[in-house]
C-alpha cells in the first residue's frame, strides 16, 4: 500500500469566513426584520356601477359591508351581464398593507390568515396569490376546505369606493395558526378591527392570541380600525383591545369620529392619544395626521410653517421622533399635519387602498428602526427608546406620498417602489 505521506498541519485552518447564507422566503425570527399581518383573506373584484346599483342592494356608500351568499350570487350575476367587472386583485386591508410594506422596504412580511387548500387555475385565489409580493411570507397560512371572501369593490363615478363583502371561510383562522416564535421576533404585528364583527367565529380567538403575543414579547402593535359602522356597532369592545394591546392605531376621519365623537381630526387625535401611543388619522383631500408622544427633554421644534386648528400651533414639535408614553418622564402629545402630494393625482378613478397605503409607510419607518437598533445599537439615534426611525413630520411626507402612488395607479397595491429621486423636484434639490 502506498503511504498517504506527511501533510504539514500548517496548511489546515479553520475557515473564517461564514458560510453564504442562501436566499430563503422563511422569516428567520432571531435574524430577520419583518413585519407580521393578520388579516380576513379577500379577493377585491373591481365593478364599475352607478349610485342606484348601490341603493338597489341597500349597500352603504363608502363603508365596508357584510353580504350573505344569495346577495352576493344576485350582485355578481348583475355586474356579470352588465359586464362591469373590470378584474381580480388581492385585497383585504392588512394583507394590502403588509405586501406595500414588503414593496417599499424590499423586505419580508408574514401574513396569517386562511387560504383555500386547493387552487384551481384562474380562480380568485390563484389571482389573490399571484398579485402578492414574492416577500410576503404565506407558509403559515391556514388551509380551508371552502373558499377565501369575496370583496365586490363597488366604483361610482365619483371615484369613491364601496365594498361589499361575502365571507366565505375567510374567519376560520384558528389560534392553532399563530405562531408565537415568529410574532416575537418581528419589527411590529398588524391587524384590522374587521374580526370582531365575526362574533363566534375562529378569527376573534386568534387574533386576541397573536395580539396577547405580541404583548408578551414587546413587539409594537398596530391596529387598522377598518370602517365607519364596524367601529360604531363595536365601540366598547374596541376601545377596551386598544387600551390593553395597541401601540399604533390607524384610521380616516369618519372612524376616529365614530370611536371619538370628535368631528374635527386634531381633537379625535388628541383623545385617542390618551390611550395609544400614536394615531395616523387619514382625511381623504384634507391631506394627513400623524401624532404621538415623546419626552419633553427630546423634543425638536419644526422649521416649516407653524399651523393652528382646534389646537393653537399644533405642529410645533414636528420634527421629534415617536416615543411610548410609558417610557417616558414628562411626556408630551406631538401632531403632524400634510396636505396631499401635489394636491393629489390629477384625476382620482377610485380611492380604494390609500389609507392602507400611508400605513405601510409608517411601519417601515418603525421596521427602519428596529432594524437599524439591531445593526448599530450605539447609535445615538437609540439614546432613547423611539418607537420609529423618522421624526413626525418626514413620516407624514412618506405616508402621503405612498397615499399618492396608489390613488395614482388606481389599484391598492403597489406594483414598484417609490423612485429613488421624485421627477417632480428640482435637481438642485437632490444636490443639497
Ligand atoms: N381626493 C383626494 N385628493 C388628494 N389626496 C387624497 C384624496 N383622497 C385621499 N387622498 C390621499 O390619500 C390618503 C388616504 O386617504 P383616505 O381616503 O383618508 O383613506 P381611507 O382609504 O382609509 O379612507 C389621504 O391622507 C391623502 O393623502
Ligand atoms: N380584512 C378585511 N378587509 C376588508 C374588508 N372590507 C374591505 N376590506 C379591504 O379594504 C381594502 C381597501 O382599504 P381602504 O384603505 O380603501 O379602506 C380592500 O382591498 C378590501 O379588500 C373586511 O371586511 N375585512
Amino acid at each position: 500500500m502506498k503511504f498517504p505521506g506527511r501533510r504539514k498541519l500548517k496548511h489546515y485552518f479553520p475557515v473564517s469566513q461564514e458560510k453564504a447564507v442562501l436566499p430563503s422566503t422563511e422569516v428567520r425570527p432571531d435574524k430577520d426584520t419583518y413585519i407580521v399581518g393578520l388579516d380576513e383573506t379577500i379577493v377585491d373584484l373591481v365593478a364599475n356601477i352607478d349610485e342606484a346599483f348601490l341603493d338597489k342592494f341597500g349597500i352603504k356608500k363608502g363603508l365596508s359591508n357584510l353580504i350573505d351568499a344569495s346577495t352576493a350570487q344576485q350582485i355578481y350575476a348583475e355586474l356579470i351581464k352588465n359586464n362591469s367587472i373590470s378584474d381580480h386583485f388581492a385585497g383585504g386591508t392588512i394583507a394590502n398593507t403588509i405586501h406595500n410594506y414588503s414593496v417599499l422596504a424590499d423586505d419580508k412580511s408574514v401574513l396569517l390568515g386562511v387560504m383555500s387548500s386547493n387552487i384551481t387555475l384562474g380562480s380568485p385565489e390563484y389571482h389573490y396569490v399571484c398579485t402578492t409580493s414574492s416577500k410576503v411570507n404565506m407558509s403559515h397560512l391556514q388551509g380551508v376546505a371552502g373558499d377565501i371572501g369575496r370583496g365586490v369593490t363597488l366604483v361610482t363615478p365619483d371615484g369613491e369606493r364601496t365594498f361589499a363583502i361575502s365571507p366565505g371561510d375567510m374567519d376560520e383562522l384558528n389560534v392553532d395558526h399563530i405562531p408565537e416564535d415568529i410574532i416575537a421576533g418581528a419589527a411590529s404585528l398588524v391587524t384590522c378591527a374587521y374580526p370582531l364583527r365575526h362574533e363566534g367565529k375562529p378569527i376573534k380567538p386568534a387574533m386576541l392570541k397573536a395580539l396577547q403575543d405580541a404583548k408578551k414579547h414587546n413587539v409594537p402593535v398596530v391596529l387598522t380600525l377598518g370602517t365607519q359602522h364596524l367601529v360604531e356597532d363595536n365601540r366598547d369592545e374596541l376601545l377596551t383591545l386598544i387600551r390593553e394591546y395597541v401601540t399604533v392605531l390607524a384610521m380616516n376621519e369618519l372612524e376616529a369620529e365614530a370611536l371619538t365623537g370628535h368631528k374635527e381630526p386634531l381633537l379625535a387625535a388628541e383623545s385617542i392619544l390618551d390611550d395609544v401611543n400614536m394615531v395616523l388619522l387619514t382625511n381623504g383631500p384634507e391631506g394627513l395626521y400623524l401624532c404621538g408622544h415623546v419626552e419633553n427633554d427630546l423634543k425638536r421644534e419644526t422649521n416649516n410653517p407653524i399651523k393652528s386648528g382646534e389646537i393653537v400651533d399644533f405642529n410645533r414639535w414636528e420634527f421629534s421622533r415617536p416615543m411610548k408614553r410609558e417610557l417616558c418622564k414628562n411626556s408630551i402629545k406631538v401632531y403632524s399635519h400634510i396636505d396631499p402630494y401635489m394636491g393629489g393625482p390629477e384625476k382620482i378613478k377610485n380611492t380604494n387602498g390609500a389609507g392602507d397605503g400611508a400605513l405601510s409607510a409608517l411601519l417601515h419607518d418603525i421596521s427602519a428602526n428596529h432594524y437599524h437598533k439591531q445593526a448599530v445599537p450605539s447609535s445615538s439615534k437609540h439614546a432613547a427608546p423611539f418607537l420609529a426611525y423618522s421624526s413626525f413630520a418626514q413620516i407624514c411626507k412618506y405616508s402621503n406620498r405612498v397615499s399618492y402612488e396608489i390613488l395614482a395607479q388606481s389599484a391598492p397595491r403597489l406594483s414598484k417602489g417609490l423612485p429613488e429621486r421624485e421627477d417632480s423636484l428640482e435637481e438642485a434639490y437632490w444636490e443639497r
